[in-house]
């Protein structure tokens, strides 16, 4: 009988958040070497422009230089399983990022050693803090002349208002870089230039009074050392499991990615204290990860991952039970009961058919329209996994054929782009208008791009009037109708045919509200349970 609570206990499932070219595509690679998920450096980029090749709208992704796509890749680890979910680099896909994040325990935040805390790091936190998610900081590049670590953990400090226990720490940086203290072990680990490190091939000494050391990195280094840590004892706070639980200590690391070094004594860290996968909360009750019986929720939708086949892949992290290829599971929101065949597992190697899937894994469904974000899978139970929100968007324009007969087509695309999360889209109660909205103004591009590509329809998109959208709830219906009678010009449908305010103005929208005290104007609409069945 396979044991739920011990594979649960040992699944780690989390994500990197960095600001772009900070080096989490390179530490990712060297996360996957670790855990033998691969053999050689350059795969992972390898793979990155493998997948380019094969998919078409990902052009975009390559011509303009970021990863706006995630993905999810598992690899063993000691006695550990541990899912590394790949976020989007863009600002523009924050939204996609923020779901995510929904789907992680933990989160690995990398800092770049000379640009220390960037703008995208701070929202990425924000993120992070409204789930109290707990966060380790792999600071890189130590092999680059940057700012002075003491400066620099003051600046996460600050800015990021993230209490700092520093695990490891430099000695020296850029070309006077020598190597890591683990400030728990006591252990030096030596940076020698050109290596590939892993644990078999670096020169580790047990403390920093090995009488070798003195020679590796001179008198005057070791010397200098040894105030310095005395100094960051007596100023930095030690590591505090249940203050880096809670997220608010962060666990600092230095080291430089690319040379593989100082990579893995944040590793062996990371599976020794990041959570495993906890309760989740739902509308019904609290599930627990280790129930018997399988629960989870999509939280991102993938089309056309492959062109040969195009089909939708729903991404879904398990949080109960467990999951055997081939078993029927019940689909909340539609009430049916669904046979999840041919499953994918996130291999690191490769996509492959998942035979089983535990608490922190995530699988892919195929479907075909039918799985929406925020859905919840379980073996009948009525619940739904709460937290996962579509963003009321800021940016709409009006989308435009350049030839009307290719409407329905229209139509069909952006219902697919709207189901899988990348853009949002809206129909007028008054007019034929079909319009769209986004959070970011690179998601228009995408639209576009994958309109034509996958859809083969040629669509501009004009400026509307249009700022802001808010989902509508009443509790009562003959106030509901009233309000619908009176602002029928200003509402419309979304995707799923829910009620939303298409307000011209934020002082319109500011009026409405006042004129409708018992209207509620909703910012964010939980994915699942507010979305009618079909
Ligand atoms: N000197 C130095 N360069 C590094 C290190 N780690 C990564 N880089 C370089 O920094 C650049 C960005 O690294 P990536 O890993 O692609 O960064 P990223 O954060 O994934 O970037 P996005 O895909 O834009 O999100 C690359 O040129 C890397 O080779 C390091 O430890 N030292």
């Amino acid at each position: 009988m396979p044991d739920v609570a011990a594979e649960a206990r040992r699944r780690r499932t989390f994500a990197i958040i960095s600001h772009p070219d900070a080096g989490k595509t390179t530490l990712t690679e060297k996360l996957l070497l670790f855990g033998g998920a691969i053999q050689m450096a350059g795969s992972v980029k390898g793979r990155k422009a493998a997948r380019h090749a094969t998919s078409d709208w990902m052009k975009l992704e390559q011509e303009r230089g970021i990863s706006v796509t995630s993905s999810v890749m598992q690899f063993p680890y000691g006695d550990h399983i541990v899912n590394l979910l790949d976020t989007p680099g863009h600002a523009d896909f924050g939204e996609d990022t923020y779901r995510v994040l929904t789907a992680v325990d933990s989160a690995l935040m990398v800092i770049d050693v000379a640009k220390g805390v960037e703008e995208r790091t701070i929202k990425l936190m924000e993120v992070c803090r409204m789930r109290d998610t707990p966060i380790m900081t792999f600071i890189n590049k130590l092999d680059r002349e940057g700012k002075d670590p003491i400066e620099l953990l003051d600046e996460v400090e600050t800015v990021l208002g993230i209490q700092c226990a520093p695990v490891t720490w430099p000695i020296g940086m850029g070309k006077r870089l020598k190597g890591v203290v683990h400030l728990v072990s006591g252990e030096v680990h030596l940076y020698e230039q050109g290596r590939n490190f892993t644990r078999q091939d670096s020169t580790i000494f047990a403390s920093i009074d090995d009488p070798q050391l003195e020679a590796r990195i001179g008198a005057q280094m070791l010397s200098e050392l040894r105030d310095e840590l005395e100094l960051v004892q007596g100023a930095s706070h030690s590591f505090d499991l249940d203050e880096y639980r809670a997220g608010r200590q962060t666990p600092v690391f230095f080291g430089s990615a690319v040379n593989n070094f100082g990579v893995q004594p944040l590793l062996d860290f990371f599976v020794r204290h990041a959570p495993s996968p906890q309760s989740r909360e739902t509308t019904g009750r609290v599930v627990a990860a280790d129930e018997p019986r399988l629960s989870g929720f999509v939280f991102k939708i993938q089309a056309n991952m492959d062109p040969q086949h195009r089909d939708r892949v729903a991404f879904m992290r398990v949080c109960s039970g467990r999951f055997e290829a081939g078993m029927k599971a019940f689909h909340v929101r539609t009430g049916k009961e669904m046979k999840l065949a041919n499953a994918l597992t996130f291999m690191a190697s490769d996509r492959e058919i998942a035979a089983e899937a535990y608490p922190g894994d995530v699988i892919g469904i195929h479907n075909h329209g039918t799985i929406s974000i925020g859905d919840t899978f379980t073996e009948g139970e009525q619940f739904t996994f709460t937290g996962i929100p579509n963003f009321a968007p800021e940016l709409f324009r009006r989308a435009r054929l350049r030839d009307p007969l290719k409407l329905k087509q229209l139509q069909k695309g952006l219902e697919q782009l709207s189901e899988e999360g990348a853009t949002q889209f809206f129909r007028p109660l008054m007019s034929n208008d079909l319009i769209l909205g986004a959070v970011g103004v690179l998601q228009f591009d995408v639209a576009a791009y994958r309109l034509k590509a996958e859809y083969g329809v040629d669509a501009i998109f004009e400026p509307v009037g249009v700022s802001t959208t808010r989902w509508i709830r009443c509790d009562s219906e003959k106030k509901l109708e009233e309000f619908r009678e009176k602002n029928a010009m200003n509402l419309g449908l979304d995707a799923a045919g829910e009620l939303v305010y298409l307000a011209p103005s934020r002082v319109n929208l500011q009026l409405a509200q006042e004129r409708w005290p018992d209207v509620r104007f909703d910012a964010t609409r939980e994915a699942a349970h507010t979305r009618p069945a079909g």
